[in-house]
């Protein structure tokens, strides 16, 4: 009876951390985007000349200059085209110029040559670079042919992407920032300028987003529609950045993850000119005035449902691990880097922080799965790359349970069964790169996305600080990993044998009732039972 109730009580403390979670992932962001008044020319030559400074609020930015064009027959044009200078407009009696025979000339801007500059821009089919006017009809100018006097940085887009993309959580030793590296400068035209739908190709390990700046030059359509979530859960976002003449010139961006699918709707008008920077999480060196943070775990709902979770009895009294498959795909890459936790994207960012700030112990693992006909299962101990033939040894009986068995530790506590998944996995995503959109944005071939876990360790509740066997059980809390698992072993020294049976028993009692403690719940599935 007894037992029963503690059954019951636990169910409810799962499924609402369950629930919490699954908010968690839904709210969270996963692209942002803003816009920043652009000044023209006339306004920026009002302006005292060299003492404009972008910093002040960021409240506008300079004219943009690109300078392409071969050597000795470089070109500027500069955004926004200032009205003046409309390309086959007579230019006014300030800028015209007069030919021998006496007749006012039109002043080229800067447009059309820049349009002839440009390349078509193909994109990845596997490992083809492939032109294919139906899936991307865009032009392109590679880092190599151009410069621009536009910075990202100095616009303050680094600072926001920084801290809605990748925040800080606080912690001393948090030193994420985030790189910007320009990729290329696009151009996708009317009529039916477009990129059909596709996952940007990581280009690193390291990369967590892309960046796509617009330039204000007057255009109609070409909206970037960015994708994130599984089938029952898809959310969408929309950057529109039509520009009419009758607006004030404006720069518009927006940053997304790059695993997240996205396109560019047909541009029905004008010129869609864009800058495209690959943005790559990197270790800062640390803010010697104390950064602030933009993440206090504390505050998460999901830390304040875990720590009541932490101080149930009912609560996995015998500890388990608590599996997540986390909401966004990881770059897959290389075998001496684990680029985990700092690229952390997202929901898994602010799961892997709730945790972390509750003292307990997490694990990030690639996880790749097929349930095709050669299937298998592969928990990998990190990120490396993934070589398919590995597990299909004939030689290696049971390789792919060996595989599992041997990351999970069979001699630790971390027994694939032992798990409780907390969510479901992204149908997509149960196997690895070949079910991922094939289409990227540049060919390639060694550097994929893969599915991840974390798995957190929740220990038993003598290990938690709870003193089992006394009256009043104290909550003492878990500080950091090391002092619980110092404080886990300290008792199991202390308390020898007894505790650890009681621990025994927990876990035998939940493996045993695991079906009718579990199961029932729609999200709630053991791992040793897929
Ligand atoms: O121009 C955009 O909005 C996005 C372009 C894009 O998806 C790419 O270059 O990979
Ligand atoms: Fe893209």
């Amino acid at each position: 009876m007894a037992s029963s109730l503690a059954r019951i009580a636990q169910k409810s403390i799962i499924s609402d951390i369950q629930q919490t979670l699954a908010a968690e992932t839904h709210n969270a962001t996963f692209a942002v985007g803003g816009s920043i008044p652009t000044e023209t020319s006339q306004d920026a030559n009002q302006s005292f000349e060299g003492l404009s400074d972008e910093n002040d609020a960021h409240s506008s930015c300079r004219p943009v200059q690109i300078r392409f064009g071969e050597d000795g027959k470089g070109m500027t044009l500069t955004l926004p085209i200032d009205p003046r200078q409309q390309e086959g407009q007579p230019a006014r009696k300030t800028r015209s110029r007069v030919s021998a025979e006496g007749k006012t000339q039109a002043v080229s801007n800067g447009l059309s040559q820049l349009l002839a500059a440009c390349s078509p821009a193909g994109f990845g089919r596997g490992s083809e670079e492939v032109l294919d006017e139906s899936y991307r009809k865009a032009g392109k100018l590679d880092t190599a042919a151009f410069a621009t006097t536009f910075c990202p940085y100095n616009t303050g887009i680094i600072d926001l992407v920084q801290q809605l993309l990748l925040p800080h959580s606080g912690e001393q030793n948090d030193r994420r920032g985030v790189r910007a590296e320009l990729y290329k400068l696009n151009v996708y035209s009317a009529p039916s300028g477009l990129f059909k739908s596709h996952v940007d190709t990581p280009r690193g390990e390291t990369q967590i987003g892309s960046l796509v700046v617009c330039l204000p030059v007057e255009h109609e359509g070409g909206q970037l529609v960015v994708r994130h979530g599984n089938e029952e859960h898809k959310k969408e976002q929309v950057f529109d950045w039509s520009q009419s003449s009758t607006e004030s010139p404006t720069l518009q961006w927006a940053a997304f993850y790059s695993d997240c699918e996205h396109e560019v709707l047909e541009v029905t008008s004008g010129h869609r000119i864009t800058l495209t920077y690959n943005l790559f999480s990197t270790v800062c060196s640390g803010y010697l005035t104390g950064g602030k943070s933009s993440l206090d775990a504390t505050q998460l709902p999901l830390h304040q449902t875990l720590s009541t979770a932490l101080e149930s009895p009912s609560f996995l009294p015998g500890g388990r691990l608590l599996g997540v498959w986390l909401t966004h795909d990881y770059a897959h890459t290389s075998a001496t880097m684990n680029h985990l936790p700092s690229s952390l994207k997202g929901a898994d960012m602010v799961i892997y922080e709730a945790a972390m700030a509750l003292g307990l112990e997490c694990h990030l693992r690639p996880f790749l799965r097929d349930d095709s006909y050669y299937g298998f299962t592969v928990l990998g101990d990190g990120f490396r790359p993934f070589k398919q033939g590995r597990y299909f040894d004939e030689e290696e009986e049971d390789a792919e349970e060996q595989t599992v068995r041997e990351e999970l530790g069979a001699t630790e506590d971390w027994q694939e069964k032992k798990v409780i998944w907390l969510n479901e996995p992204r149908k997509h995503l149960m196997m690895p790169q070949t079910a991922h959109p094939c289409y990227g944005n540049v060919p390639s071939v060694d550097i994929k996305y893969t599915s991840a876990i974390m798995l957190v360790k929740i220990p038993s509740f003598s290990a938690r600080g709870h003193d089992v066997h006394g009256e009043h059980a104290v909550f003492e809390g878990i500080a950091t990993p090391s002092s619980v698992s110092s404080k886990a072993s300290e008792r199991a020294e202390s308390e020898e044998g007894e505790d650890q049976d009681e621990d025994e028993r927990s876990n035998d009692s939940n493996d045993r009732n695991s079906d009718s403690l579990i199961f029932d719940g729609e999200h709630i599935r053991m791992a040793g039972g897929r």
